[in-house]
């Protein structure tokens, strides 16, 4: 009987689901590919990542492979070459993504203190990739601190306290540059409004600090203000991070109706919160790199050394990631279909969770009964 009912429910989220998964794309940073005329599929590019990568990578490919999606990868090595003592990306990777315009990405690992420069930021540099668009989501059928969590935060992604300007300015004085410019504030707040738009929502939040950050975050706070006159259905609100983060961890469910947009750092760091809090796990939340012509698929979380290499990883992130990625091209059918098999083998049992959700599958078996539920 409770198992009846158990399914019941499945089959009723799963039909909410499908009502809900086709989204409207906002107008900017729209994928622009072609098919191949003769075979009829996209190609797209490939980077599976370090650490854990490549175990999330062959799950992707297994699952989108049983699905018939019609893509072709093409894989990418993004080992880091030097020019003139920056960390760039290896010219076949750069002309793949720029001829494919479109990327699925495993997490890269970053060296601390030296070594190369985070290559996830050499990648949003290199292709101009503004706005990391970071949604987290209750999974129905997984109990976690919250339910019905639904947040969506949007990131600048290409300068703030990523600009990576650092110098010693005297031994034991370090000086690091936070760069916000009107530009880049303005095309992240706009793809915020036009995404809050494309997506029903009727309110913007801004997160800043500018109480401490007077110019940078002013001017982030200020170019909002100047954009929302455009965007007279929408609300826009402005909000204190250290108050976000109180709102989030007390009651998340109040940003259900809003598009959350800020600075690099914070979305960084909001990002994983809201994982915590809506999915219970890092290992489920997506993420999209947006730019004018190419757009980079990824999930929130890094390579994860400590489970590397050890069958356990959790690939929802990145299946996750590759739905957006569909949905992203038009190709919403298979991402139903993919994103549908996902939730319902999470919501299916304990036995078909991964270690991160309380379960005892492993990254394979879990892709395994992923496929069987397509
Ligand atoms: N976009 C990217 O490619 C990112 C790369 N990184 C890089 O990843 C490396 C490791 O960073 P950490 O701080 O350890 O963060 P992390 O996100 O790799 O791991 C944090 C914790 O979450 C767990 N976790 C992450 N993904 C999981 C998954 N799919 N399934 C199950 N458990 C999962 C890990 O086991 C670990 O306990 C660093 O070198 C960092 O630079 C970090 C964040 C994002
Ligand atoms: O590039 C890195 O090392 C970390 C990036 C990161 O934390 C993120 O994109 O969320
Ligand atoms: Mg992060």
């Amino acid at each position: 009987m409770l198992r009846n009912t158990f399914l019941k429910n499945s089959v009723i989220s799963t039909r909410r689901f499908l009502a809900t998964s086709v989204k409207k794309q906002p107008s900017i940073g729209r994928f622009t590919g072609k098919p191949d005329p003769l075979t009829g599929k996209y190609t797209v590019s490939f980077i599976e990542g370090d650490g854990i990568g490549p175990e999330i990578s062959q799950s992707v490919k297994d699952i989108f492979a049983a699905a018939n999606v019609p893509i072709t990868w093409e894989f990418c090595d993004v080992s880091p070459i030097f020019v003139n003592g920056l960390t760039t990306i290896p010219d076949p990777a750069v002309q793949s993504i720029n001829k494919n315009l479109v990327a699925l990405k495993g997490p890269l690992a970053t060296p601390i203190g030296k070594g190369h420069r985070s290559l996830n930021l050499t990648l949003r540099k290199t292709f101009n990739l503004f706005a990391n668009v970071r949604p987290a989501k209750s999974i129905k059928g997984f109990k976690t601190t919250y339910e019905n969590v639904d947040l969506v935060l949007i990131r600048e992604n290409t300068e703030g306290e990523y600009s990576g300007i650092e110098h010693v300015v005297a031994p034991g004085v370090v000086q690091s540059i936070k760069l916000i410019t009107r530009d880049a504030s303005e095309r992240v707040i706009r793809y915020a409004f036009e995404y809050a738009k494309a997506i029903g929502r009727p309110r913007v939040v801004v997160v800043h600090k500018s109480t401490i950050q007077r110019l940078a975050d002013g001017l982030f706070v200020n170019v909002a203000k100047e954009l929302s006159e455009q965007y007279p259905d929408i609300k826009l609100e402005t909000e204190l991070i250290d108050n976000t983060v109180l709102k989030c961890v007390m009651q998340p469910d109040a940003y259900s109706d809003a598009v959350a947009v800020c600075p690099n750092l914070y979305g960084d760091i909001l990002s994983d919160l809201n994982s915590g809090l809506s999915a219970g796990s890092l290992g489920l939340t997506p993420s999209a790199n947006i730019g004018n012509e190419v757009s980079i698929f990824e999930a929130v979380h890094g390579s994860a050394p400590d489970i590397a290499g050890q069958n356990k990883a959790n690939p929802t992130a990145l299946l996750l990631s590759s739905v957006m990625m569909l949905e992203h091209m038009g190709l919403n059918e298979h991402a139903s279909k993919i994103h549908n098999a996902v939730l319902n083998t999470i919501a299916s049992s304990p036995e078909n969770r991964t270690g991160d959700l309380g379960g005892t599958a492993t990254t394979s078996s879990f892709t395994e009964a992923v496929i069987k539920n397509l």
